[in-house]
């Protein structure tokens, strides 16, 4: 297989997976990380290694290393696997998901930014999302008559926070997740509830419903909830690890175990809470989002934006919120008839939210 994004947390998990099923590793695409990246070519001696960076090239012990956005691209066309996992972060990892599709490769989609821009240009023929929600309503789905979808939310690094303290806290805290180990970007999508947004699109996509919700669950424990028609309830509850969800994404039948199952009787109380609008504002945004989904482009470009000035320490944490409320504001006209349409909008949010 492909692996986009080795050296992060669900890149990482994808070789743990890779190990567990004695899965063949022929490309591996990294960032920065060259570290990591050598001791991963010393052990699962890929064919081919793309990285990001130029400069980094002759850092990377291997003989057939090239770099930069098309060289990906480049390396999903001319690999002989026949599946990709796709765990980069961000708008960056919409390109190789279509090259995937277009090469006829079986795709296993940990980009989930691929599905909030342009899900409908995705198609789903031979993709696997791995997100432990939707891992969870694809695991619950039965033959019976759904009637609506819930998937749960950790509440974020700030859950526990006094309101009045959300206006000064630093990246070290919005960095502590209270669940999950996962990559900086996800981390604070977490704490400011955009990454429920994002699973709320990525949900529509993937199950054609707009009957969507979230409730926080703080332990993340319960990932989703469906509500049949009959009027029962079935929930998918699993311990906090990513490796169920990729080793589905990459198996057609489990037979081993993956997991240490919950202990129920250890856990003992489970709570369940609205998501407030006054501690997470995006939230504000649920219904119009879920009535218009190419409104994705705009909040995940206007969501990068303000990530990156965050973590570079230019604005603070409840900024976030506003500046990407303010372009769903200012963009919510757009309209989308084609993919070229998606990379110029993502161009045209960024532009005026960097300004
Ligand atoms: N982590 C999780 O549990 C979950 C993650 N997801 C989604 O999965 C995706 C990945 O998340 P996560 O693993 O947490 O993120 P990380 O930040 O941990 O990893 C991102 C990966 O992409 C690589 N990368 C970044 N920029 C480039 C580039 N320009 N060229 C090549 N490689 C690049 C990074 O390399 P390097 O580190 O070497 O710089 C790293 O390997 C995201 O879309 C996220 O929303 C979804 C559900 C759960
Ligand atoms: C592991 C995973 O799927 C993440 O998307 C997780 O859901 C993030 O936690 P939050 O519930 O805090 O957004
Ligand atoms: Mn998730």
């Amino acid at each position: 297989m492909i692996i986009l994004g080795s050296t992060g947390s669900i890149g990482v998990n994808t070789l743990e997976v890779a190990k567990k099923f004695d899965l063949n590793v022929e490309v591996l695409v990294a960032g920065k990380n060259i570290e990591l990246l050598n001791k991963q070519i010393k052990e699962f001696n890929p064919k081919k290694v793309v990285i990001s960076s130029k400069e980094d090239l002759e850092l990377v012990d291997h003989k057939n290393v090239s770099c930069g956005e098309d060289a990906i691209l480049e390396a999903i066309e001319n690999s002989s696997s026949d599946t990709v996992v796709n765990a980069l972060v961000g708008f960056l990892g919409l390109k190789p998901t279509l090259k995937a599709i277009k090469c006829g490769k079986k795709l296993a989609l940990a980009n989930k930014e691929s599905l909030v821009v342009a899900g409908r240009f995705i198609d789903q023929t031979n993709l696997r999302a791995i997100d432990s929600e939707h891992f969870g309503l694809w695991y619950l789905l039965q033959d019976k008559v759904v009637d609506s979808m819930v998937i749960t939310a950790s509440g974020g690094s700030f859950r526990d926070y006094p309101l009045e303290d959300l206006k000064n806290v630093s990246i070290k805290e919005a960095l502590n997740h209270p669940n999950w180990k996962m990559g900086n970007k996800i981390t604070i999508d977490s704490a400011t509830m955009t990454n429920k947004i994002f699973e709320i699109i990525e949900a529509a996509w993937l199950f054609n419903t707009r009957k969507l919700d979230a409730i926080i669950e703080p332990k993340s424990l319960i990932h989703a909830l469906i509500n049949f028609k009959d009027g029962s309830t079935t929930a998918h509850i699993a311990n906090t690890s990513m490796q169920l969800p990729i080793s589905y994404a990459l198996m057609n039948k489990i037979d081993k175990n993956i997991l240490e199952p919950v202990d129920l009787l250890e856990i003992s109380k489970l709570e369940f809470k609205k998501i407030e609008s006054s501690r997470y504002p995006i939230w504000d945004i649920k219904n119009e989002i879920l009535n218009n989904l190419d409104l994705g482009v705009v909040l995940n470009a206007a969501n990068e934006v303000a990530v990156s000035k965050f973590l570079n320490r230019e604005i603070g944490f409840l900024d976030i919120s506003k500046i990407s409320l303010n372009a769903i504001n200012k963009f919510n006209s757009i309209k989308i008839n084609n993919l070229d349409d998606i990379f110029a909008i993502d161009k045209e949010v960024r532009s005026y939210c960097a300004s």
